[in-house]
């Protein structure tokens, strides 16, 4: 399969700061890749990278030329923030990105996959954050791009109309558009992007499908139990257990073990508020390696029980 992109060895800095630090990737015709990272990674300045927006060192291909060289038909760009012209209904907004494409589609057509149907004459000042903001993806799809670069294209959006946009992209996908797109938010990665690249201070410090990636670096699975119990009467459970003021976290419990861990329950005693069985996802790889911490990984407060302990 081809590559729809290459990035070889990117490098961009901005006075002493170094945005992109040897960034190389290729995305295949047709894929859906997820860019993720902290505020401040080098996300948006690889977009523009890619697109041609802004200069950068190294080697840059969409569909096989420079991104300035490109067949602009067959782009299409969400920046992350979008400004457009004043005093324009959404329609007629639409119509502005039509206009500049030999080719481009019907904007009623374009409003409405984006759920804006009944929008079209209203002005676009006039409509919400996250209304103005499925304008500005319908801008991008106007011209039918073989390559769709999205920079955080839900943000702002409500859940009903978030889904609604994956559905679509989904169906982009379906239909062998390449997306890169950027985001925060690790559902609507994992749920879309066949491979995801995390960004850390301008460096892609991993690259895989979300499975992959969560069963290389997402750790183990846990059992956590909303207690003030402590792990004395749990030393024989068979479990690694350790203990907060709030909870006993048993680590690394297969679904199938949750039986056994409720009845170790039991037979110690413990009286427990809730049971949350907790299986790793793309959140916890990108907490993990960007070596940003949550609650379930904090040290625990008092010494674990462990099996080997109960020996
Ligand atoms: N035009 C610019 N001038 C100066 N510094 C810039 C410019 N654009 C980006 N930077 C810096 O480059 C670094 C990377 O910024 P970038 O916007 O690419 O990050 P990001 O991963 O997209 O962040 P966010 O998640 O907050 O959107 C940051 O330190 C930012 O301050």
């Amino acid at each position: 399969m081809d590559a729809a992109l290459v990035a070889d060895d990117v490098r961009r800095t901005y006075g002493d700061t170094v945005a992109l630090d040897g960034v190389s990737l290729s995305v295949d015709e047709g894929e859906v890749f997820g860019l993720i990272g902290p505020n401040g990674a080098g996300k948006t300045t690889l977009v523009r990278a890619l697109t041609g927006t802004t200069d950068a060192e190294g080697t840059v291909r969409v569909l096989g030329e420079e991104p300035t060289k490109v067949d602009t038909q067959r782009v299409g760009l969400l920046p992350q923030s979008f400004t457009p012209p004043e005093r324009l209904t959404a329609r007629e907004l639409v119509d502005y990105y039509a206009g500049l494409y030999e080719e481009a589609r019907d904007s009623d057509g374009v409003l409405a996959d984006v759920g804006l149907g009944d929008a079209g004459d209203t002005w676009y000042e006039n409509l919400s954050g996250g209304q103005q903001r499925r304008v500005c993806v319908a801008t991008a799809l106007v011209n039918d791009p073989d390559v769709l670069f999205l920079d955080e294209p839900t943000t702002g959006i409500d859940p009903a109309g978030r889904r609604a946009l994956w559905a679509l992209l989904e169906d982009l996908a379906d239909t062998g558009t390449t997306v890169f797109l950027t985001s925060h938010s690790m559902d609507e990665v994992e749920r879309l992007a066949d491979r995801v690249g995390l960004l850390n201070d301008g460096r892609l410090v991993a690259v895989g499908s979300p499975g992959d990636l969560v069963a290389e670096h997402g750790g183990e699975t846990r059992l956590v139990v909303r207690t003030d119990a402590g792990t004395d009467a749990l030393v024989d459970a068979g479990f690694v257990v350790e203990a907060d003021a709030e909870t006993l976290t048993f680590h690394d419990v297969d679904p199938r073990d949750i039986g056994r861990a409720v009845e170790a329950l039991e037979r110690a005693g413990v009286d427990y508020d809730s049971l949350t069985w907790k299986q790793p996802g793309l959140e916890e790889v990108y907490l993990r390696l960007t070596g940003e911490t949550f609650e379930g990984m904090r040290p625990a407060e008092t010494p674990a029980a462990t099996p080997e302990a109960s020996r």
